[in-house]
């Protein structure tokens, strides 16, 4: 069924190498337009290394990576600038400017890529703040004033500022307590289906692959071991996999995601 879909992000024979460490090689994945792909592996197995080539952050010793159709190592720099406008990012503690409030956090990304008139940005960024989940009176505070669930929302607050397909999203419940976390999924999945967004999910979070991912995949021994929905992957003989399926936080998590109704 996946052969006739629009793989927005392609990565072909992926190779990044650190020293004498090598993190990935050999590493292929398929992303396709519309789903959410949760990524998981042990820590060190390089999820973030991972996005980050993805997203250009970091130069791949070797490989190929395709965004929206076009090979990002070929691209001339005008050409990276259009790409880099069609995917928002969010990393882990919202990675905000601390001078600046959420509602000028949430304009940088509109005033550096468009000269919008001042009263329309800040109409664009309330309404991204808004639909972040998070109350009006947010936009005045500075990120120090907020509790960490409410700055990851102003980091997705700006991650969606310039409408993007994909939504890079680096552990984005960690550090929240187990209702937060839920609540922050069902954003996520909210969000996905309503702006029709690719999102591409690095987790530790058991339950969000349960409750809000339609494919999974496994980075380990240096490449994705398998990519398919949770209940075909939590069956993989890979032995971070086992372990990582048969504990009591996977069977919480495989109990929530049915009482949910959204089995992967
Ligand atoms: N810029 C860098 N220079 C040297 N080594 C790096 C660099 N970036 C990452 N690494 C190494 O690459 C490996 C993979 O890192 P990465 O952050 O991708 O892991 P991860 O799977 O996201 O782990 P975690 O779940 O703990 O966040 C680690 O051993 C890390 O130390």
């Amino acid at each position: 069924m996946n052969e006739a879909r629009e793989s927005v992000i392609r990565v072909r024979g992926l190779r990044n190498v650190f020293g004498k460490q090598v993190v990935h090689d050999g590493l292929d994945l398929d992303v396709y337009r519309g789903e959410v792909l949760g990524v998981i592996g042990g820590s060190g197995a390089g999820k973030s290394v991972l996005l980050r080539s993805i997203v250009g952050l970091q130069e791949p010793t070797d490989g190929r990576v395709t965004l929206f159709g076009q090979d990002t190592t070929r691209l001339r720099p005008e050409d990276r600038q259009i790409i880099d406008r069609r995917f928002g990012l969010m990393f882990q503690d919202g990675a905000l400017f601390s001078s600046l409030t959420v509602l000028e956090n949430v304009k940088v990304p509109l005033i550096e890529n468009f000269r919008l008139p001042a009263g329309l940005a800040d109409e664009i960024a309330m309404l991204k703040i808004r639909l972040a989940g998070l109350p009006s009176d947010a936009a005045a505070k500075y990120p120090a004033q907020l509790s960490g669930g409410m700055r990851k929302r102003a980091g997705l607050a700006r991650a969606l500022a310039l409408d993007p397909e994909v939504l890079f999203l680096d552990e984005p419940t960690s550090g929240l307590d187990p209702v937060g976390a839920a609540a922050f999924d069902a954003l996520i999945g909210t969000l996905g289906d309503a702006l029709n967004l690719t999102v591409f999910l690095v987790t530790h979070d058991l339950d969000s692959l349960y409750a809000i991912c339609d494919r999974v995949a496994v980075i380990s021994d240096r490449r994705v071991v398998v990519v398919d929905r949770i209940a075909v992957v939590e069956r993989h003989p890979d032995p971070w996999i086992r372990q990582c399926f048969q504990g009591p936080r996977a069977r919480s998590a495989q109990s929530h995601g049915s009482a949910q109704g959204t089995p992967a």
